[in-house]
């Protein structure tokens, strides 16, 4: 299940580095930071090692793991909970591996990128102001990312920096799929429907046909099914419609977040219940979803293994709607190939993929049981019509892909392997 590098290489054959050099991607995540380590041999990078803060649970944690997925360093708990107490835990490890590698680039992930950012972007002062400016769209993301970028800039101030979006993927969906039913002087201000987590579907997108071969061009749906939950319809590898919009609070039910609502409830907790703008917008990014449905976790793992009806209950109505989406996204396609399960319950969860792939049944999709609960690559029947597949995503190695080509196709990177050969 390893991706193929080749699909990722770089398009410029001239593209090499020094070995030693690293790029740090950061995946700054509401209650996580993700992040990799990759040195470019040639024109292909190569993981050393990737790390996770996790946020979520008390004491924070912090593990780094090799490309083996072993644990080469953990810390169980470090001070503060805070998202700049991670960050500084972050950089004063990086110091400490400094002595093997030379950091030249930093990517990150930008949940939103607006109209104006359709390609990766070297970061500087006037692109930092058009991303605060996006930072209410994402509440969640935007702002840590921001915070990440500012303490990359104090800890090596001359440290170029990428910026990667999220939203750019989703820019080749038609006006259909882009616009609300607004006046449309609304659609050109910015309100309009961008959609999300288009670093994974990019990264999807590329390795599709090491796995589906000439089908992969066909009506492909991705199920990013993590924290934060969407889908996305694929024709010729290319986005044509998504169920998150104007930000990542649309479309499915999620850890916390609400997913569709009708505007009308927003109008009357304004008005009946007095609520406030802060107050509505924390009831729907951190106290709705399988949170709040449930009343005891946002975290499907949780409710997968307990015995409450209001946990079963919940896992049936995540099933449920993400089902409905299935059918929305699939009648945008006009049929549907292949669907493709993806993110943390995506890629781990086999009794919600077996439950939703159930109730889709209708669409001519069966599921091979025993390769659903080993979680192969392929977990369809061979008689079944629609293919389904299990594919990891790798939103930092997509990242550090587009910070590589970016900085090298500029020469913000310069090949340094003939002087290093003349010192020997
Ligand atoms: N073994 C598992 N079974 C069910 N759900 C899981 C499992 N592992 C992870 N998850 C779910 O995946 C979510 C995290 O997914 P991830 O893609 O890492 O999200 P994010 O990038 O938004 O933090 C968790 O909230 C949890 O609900
Ligand atoms: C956009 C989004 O919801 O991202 P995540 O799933 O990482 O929270
Ligand atoms: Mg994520």
């Amino acid at each position: 299940m390893r991706p193929h590098r080749e699909l990722l290489r770089a398009s410029d054959a001239e593209i090499t580095s020094n070995v030693n050099d690293v790029i740090l991607t950061l995946n700054a995540g509401s209650s996580s930071i993700k992040f990799g380590l990759y040195t470019f041999e040639g024109q292909s990078e190569t993981l050393i090692w990737r790390g996770h803060l996790d946020l979520s649970r008390q004491p924070s944690r912090f593990i780094v793991t090799d490309l083996e997925q072993r644990e080469i360093d953990w810390q169980e708990t470090f001070k503060g909970s805070s998202y700049q107490d991670a960050l500084s835990r972050l950089l004063r490890w990086l110091v400490e591996q400094m002595a093997s590698f030379r950091l030249v680039g930093v990517g990150h992930r930008l949940v939103h990128g607006g109209v104006a950012f359709n390609h990766p972007v070297i970061i500087n002062e006037q692109v930092m102001v058009s991303l605060e400016k996006l930072a209410p769209l994402a509440p969640l993301h935007q702002p840590p990312a921001l915070e990440g970028i500012r303490a990359i800039e104090r800890f090596q101030r001359e440290l170029p920096q990428v910026a990667c979006f999220d939203t750019a993927f989703h820019r080749t969906m038609p006006f259909e799929e882009q616009v609300y039913a607004l006046p449309i002087r609304w659609s050109e201000k910015g309100i309009r429907r961008y959609g999300f987590h288009g670093l994974s579907y990019e990264y999807i997108a590329n390795i599709l046909p090491d796995y589906l071969g000439d089908d992969a061009d066909r009506r492909v749906l991705v199920a990013h099914l993590g924290h934060g939950a969407s889908l996305c319809a694929l024709k010729q590898r290319k986005s044509v419609g998504t169920t998150m919009g104007f930000s990542p609070l649309e479309g499915m039910p999620m850890s916390s977040r609400c997913g569709n609502l009708d505007p009308a409830v927003l109008l009357y907790l304004m008005r009946e219940e007095r609520m406030d703008i802060e107050s509505i917008s924390d009831l729907l990014h951190h106290h709705s979803g399988l949170l709040g449905l449930s009343g005891i976790s946002g975290d499907m793992r949780e409710l997968l293994a307990s015995d409450e009806p209001r946990a079963q209950q919940t896992v049936r109505y995540f099933v449920w709607q993400v089902s409905r989406q299935i059918g929305a996204l699939t009648a945008i396609l006009g049929g549907l190939d292949a669907l493709v399960f993806t993110a943390g319950i995506g890629e781990h969860a086999p009794v919600v993929r077996s439950q939703i792939c159930r109730q889709s049944s209708w669409l001519g999709m069966e599921l091979d049981e025993a390769a659903n609960s080993a979680n192969l690559a392929c977990i369809s029947a061979p008689a079944s019509r629609v293919k389904v597949w299990v594919l990891p995503t790798d939103e930092e190695r997509m990242i550090a892909h587009h910070t590589y080509k970016l900085l090298a196709d500029q020469r913000v990177i310069t090949n340094e392997k003939e002087g290093l050969n003349d010192d020997k």
